[in-house]
């Protein structure tokens, strides 16, 4: 296949994505169309230096610049705006279902009513559903710098949308704060049916990834890197069929890895693991689900067939019903086998 039919065969492979946080899908354009909207004045004079703002060195300094983004996001219609700006982009990238995190505490801690996120975030995936065909879960995320107290107050705010969440997650600094801390916050989350995963492994060491699993209980890893640095850690989330949701263009831009060729995907599908494909905040780490296939496609030499495994891993490692996950992996073979 030459490089441009194996970029249309992987657009036109049927795609979901397992991690995307939708507040790190505001592009430049929109935080400024958001701010002007709302009267808020930028630190920044165009979309270029903003742009030009994006080189990080680590999580943290990403966080810092995530956060103050989000500050334009204000009102019900900023948040159906957000999600739908992003749902067109997958649908063009052949998304067909993808599962968001939200921080509400991004929004509360300054101001705006929980039921104002979640709404304009409902809206924006009901619209996407009916106009783009793509289809959607919500998954409510805690940041791991605040505390224990705040995330189960968190929890309790979406205690009336339990209808419309499919999980509960765990972002933000991860260094300093492992997933024990939050143990009991994820074990009520489960309680009420909601599954449960947690950032692991990202930047921090494999026994976060560990506390995440044995503790946690998680239902899937976000990232999981670290994980490959022990053995006995490998073997376990082999053994269990535990989905890691990778990400490699955002491992690029936060310094996890020193340049994609050396992005350990490969190795990961090579040695069982159920790993996916995903975009993490692709407005801010240069590039939506597709440029993410393909990055690291031609870095690390995926073969057609990998890229096969990873989008059905995307569907059997998703929160639709057993029948929806075994219909939407039909659709994949049925696309490999015609293209
Ligand atoms: O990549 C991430 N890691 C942890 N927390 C996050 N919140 C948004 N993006 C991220
Ligand atoms: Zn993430």
């Amino acid at each position: 296949m030459t490089d441009t039919a194996f970029a249309n065969f992987v657009r036109g492979l049927p795609k979901a994505e397992l991690h995307m946080h939708i507040e790190g899908s505001l592009e430049p354009e929109l935080m400024f169309a958001l701010a002007q909207r709302n009267g808020i004045t930028l630190p920044y004079k165009s979309v270029e230096e903003i742009r030009a703002a994006y080189e990080f060195s680590n999580l943290q300094d990403f966080l810092d610049i995530y956060y103050q983004g989000a500050g334009v996001l204000i009102t019900e219609a900023d948040f159906k705006d957000l999600a739908l700006a992003y749902f067109q982009r997958l649908a063009a990238d052949g998304g067909t279902h993808a599962e968001i995190f939200f921080d509400p505490q991004t929004h509360t801690d300054r101001g705006i009513a929980f039921e104002t996120v979640i709404k304009g975030l409902l809206a924006g995936m009901d619209e996407a559903e009916k106009t783009l065909g793509v289809t959607s879960k919500l998954i409510l995320c805690f940041l791991r710098h605040l505390s224990e107290e705040s995330a189960f107050e968190t929890l309790e705010q979406g205690k009336p949308w339990l209808s419309s969440l499919a999980g509960v997650g765990l972002d933000s600094s991860e260094v300093g704060h492992p997933p024990a801390k939050f143990a009991r916050v994820m074990q009520a989350a489960r309680d009420l049916g909601l599954k449960v995963v947690a950032h692991a492994g990202e930047e921090g060491p494999p026994e976060y990834v560990w506390e995440a699993i044995d503790l946690v209980k998680v239902d899937r890893i976000d990232h999981g890197n670290r994980a490959l640095e022990d053995e006995a850690l490998t073997a376990r989330l082999v053994k269990d069929g535990t989905t890691l949701t990778v990400c490699p263009l955002s491992n690029l831009k936060l310094c996890g890895v020193p340049s994609l060729d050396v992005h350990p995907l490969k190795r990961m599908l090579s040695l069982g693991l159920k790993a996916t494909v995903n975009s993490d905040d692709p407005a801010y780490f240069g590039g939506y689900l597709l440029e993410n296939y393909l990055a690291t496609a031609d870095a690390v030499g995926l073969t057609r067939d990998e890229v096969v495994t990873l989008a059905k891993n995307s569907f059997t490692g998703s929160f639709l019903s057993e029948a929806e996950k075994a219909e939407r992996v039909a659709k994949v073979e049925a696309y490999a086998a015609a293209h």
